[in-house]
Formats: structure tokens, sequence, C-alpha cells
């Protein structure tokens, strides 16, 4: 459906995206992570045909998306690219936002369309309060209703949920993916936050240093990622020899642990010493160095500064990363 090819692109001597190349199937959604800086805005910004490829191809369907130098009007009716700006109109109300691309000849049916849009982004109680009085997270949320009110067969988001607050974000997330799964809208969202991508995308892209480094389910990527920048998108990672757990002990290798992988022990593993605590709620994020090296682990109880203990690995973690 989406469709991009060698793709290349630069704002200007110096080249932001090379040789990009993905498919991204109907009703799919496709998460896209990197480092800041590392293109994810502008890759968004070429398929909707903001700026002009230096190379390559971008086609959604049998349609070849184009850039200014084609089309003196950016974007295509089936493709809905809501930024980090949200284009709102300030002077008029949520509902009116939210409606304005309803057709006013089925009123009945606008109505209900639009209370729907404004259940799923938790707004039904702004529904007559003018849209310039609202916060910057609320603004988001409506942002987010009106690009769906329009019904799009492709959705680019960008950091859609970057300036809602956590209280909102779990269950907007989970109503928001529901309904563009419901409505079969393919979707492209460039994000910094694992929890929008681990459960809900059905592949993830991950880009550094220009090019696509890897492509994959959520699952996979996490379980077995390719490195540790990889692994450092969806979690709290560290890059540990596999040859202090005995079994492996004449291996090289090292390998992916998440902090959430490890166990303290009191007998034998890897021999850290602990630098800091980090309180989290459900438990403790501990700094701890092994070989002038940081490791971060997970523990339920806080650990006094300077103590040595030992982590372990399951045999499981370890096999599965191996392998
Ligand atoms: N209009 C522009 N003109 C020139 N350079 C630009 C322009 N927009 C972005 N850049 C540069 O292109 C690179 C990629 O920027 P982009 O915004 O696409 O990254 P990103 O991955 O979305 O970052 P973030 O996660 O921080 O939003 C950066 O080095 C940025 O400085």
């Amino acid at each position: 459906m989406l469709r991009i090819n060698n793709l290349d692109f630069s704002y200007d001597e110096t080249a932001i995206l090379e040789k990009i190349s993905f498919h991204i199937k109907k009703g799919e959604h496709v998460s896209l992570i990197g480092e800041s800086g590392c293109g994810k805005s502008t890759l968004l910004k070429l398929i909707y045909g903001i700026y002009d490829l230096n190379n390559g191809t971008i086609f959604w369907k049998e349609n070849q998306i184009l850039g200014p130098a084609f089309k003196l009007i950016p974007g295509e009716k089936y493709i809905k690219f809501l930024a980090q700006d949200y284009d709102l109109m300030p002077h008029t109300t949520v509902f009116e936002n939210v409606s304005q691309y309803l057709s006013v000849f089925e009123p009945e049916e606008l109505k209900k369309r639009t209370q729907e849009l404004l259940e799923t982004i938790e707004m039904t109680s702004f529904a007559h309060t003018r849209v310039k009085y609202l916060s910057g997270g609320q603004q988001q949320r409506v942002a987010l209703a009106r690009v769906l009110a329009q019904q799009p067969e492709l959705l680019l988001l960008d950091e859609p949920f970057s300036h809602i607050d956590n209280y909102r974000k779990n269950s907007l997330r989970r109503n928001i993916f529901k309904y563009l799964k419901k409505e079969k809208v393919t979707v492209l969202t460039a994000t910094h936050d694992p929890s929008d991508v681990l459960p809900y995308a059905d592949q993830v892209i991950v880009i550094k240093n220009r090019k696509i480094i890897a492509q994959d389910s959520p699952e996979k990527l996490y379980e077995r990622p390719t490195n540790l920048y990889v692994a450092s998108l969806l979690g709290e990672a560290n890059r540990i020899p596999v040859n202090v757990v005995k079994t492996y002990a004449n291996t090289k290798r090292r390998i992916i642990v998440y902090a959430n992988e490890f166990k303290v022990s009191e007998k034998s593993g890897l021999k850290v010493q602990v630098k800091k605590n980090y309180y989290q709620g459900v438990n403790y994020l501990i700094e701890a160095v092994y070989e002038k090296q940081k490791i971060f682990f997970y523990h339920t109880t806080a650990i006094e500064k300077g103590k040595k203990v030992y982590l372990n690995i399951s045999i499981e973690t370890i096999n599965q990363r191996l392998s």
C-alpha cells in the first residue's frame, strides 16, 4: 500500500536519509523509532509531500507522492499528517473543530460521529469550550480527533502523545489505536516512547545514521535486539560479557540484558558495585558498575551505596540473546 523505494534526502549538502526502502500494508500500524535528529519527522514530511526527494519514490497504492517541485499544494486527501503544530481553529469550539470535516447534510450522523470522536479523545465535557482556552495537551487531543474525522486512509503521526499527561496517556493510546484498527487506517507513528510502540505496533522501523538498521515486530526486536542502540530505544538495556555466567566461561560474546532481567544473588554472577538508587514507584532502578561499565537493574528495595552484589540472568534469556 505505502511503498518507499530507495529514498535519499538532504535539506542542504548534509545527507539526512539514505537508501530508505520499506512497505506498509493496508491497516498496518508501523512505528518509526530512532535517536533524536535521526530523521523521523523528515521522513513523515516526505511521505506527505512537503519536500522533494533527492532520489527514490514514494507510492500510496498506485499514486506517486510528489514534492513541491511537481505539486503546488502539498498533501493528498487520503493522507493526513498530524505534526507537532496542530492546525486548529482557536476561536471555535472543540465540537466545531472536530465536526468541521463531516457532512452537514447529515446532521444526526455528524452529531453521532463527533460524539464518538470526543469520547475517543476523552473530551466530551469540553465539547462547547473554545479551543483557545484549552491546555497544550488538550489541544493535541482535539488535533487527533480532527484528523480522525477526516477518515484518512494513511495517517502520519509525529509524537502524537508528547504533550499529554501520564494520567490520560495510557487510556488515550488504547482508545486511539483501537479506533484506528477498527477503521482499518494505515498508521505510521514517529515516537520516542516505547509505550507507544510495544503494545500497538505491528512493525517497528529503526533509523540510525541516515539508514534503516532494523525492521521487525515489536516482540522480535525486543527479545532479539540486533544491538544496544535498538534495545535502548525499547527499554533500559545493558551489554554484558556472557562468560560471567559459568556455563559460558569459554565464549567472549557480549549479550544485551534488560534491567528487569537481572536477579540479585548473594553468591555468584556478574559482580557489581552499587552507585545510585532511583525510586520508580513499583521498584528501584539501580545504577551499579562492573569493571568501569555502568550496569542498570531493577530491584524491589533500595541497595546501600557501595555494596557489592551479584547479578544473575536466566538461562532462557541468555539462550534467546545468543540465538
Ligand atoms: N527545515 C530544515 N532545514 C534544515 N535542516 C533540518 C530541517 N528540519 C530538520 N533538519 C535537520 O534534519 C535532521 C533530522 O531532523 P528530524 O526533525 O527529521 O529528526 P527527528 O528524528 O524527527 O528528531 P526528534 O526525534 O528530535 O523530533 C536534524 O539534524 C535536523 O537538524
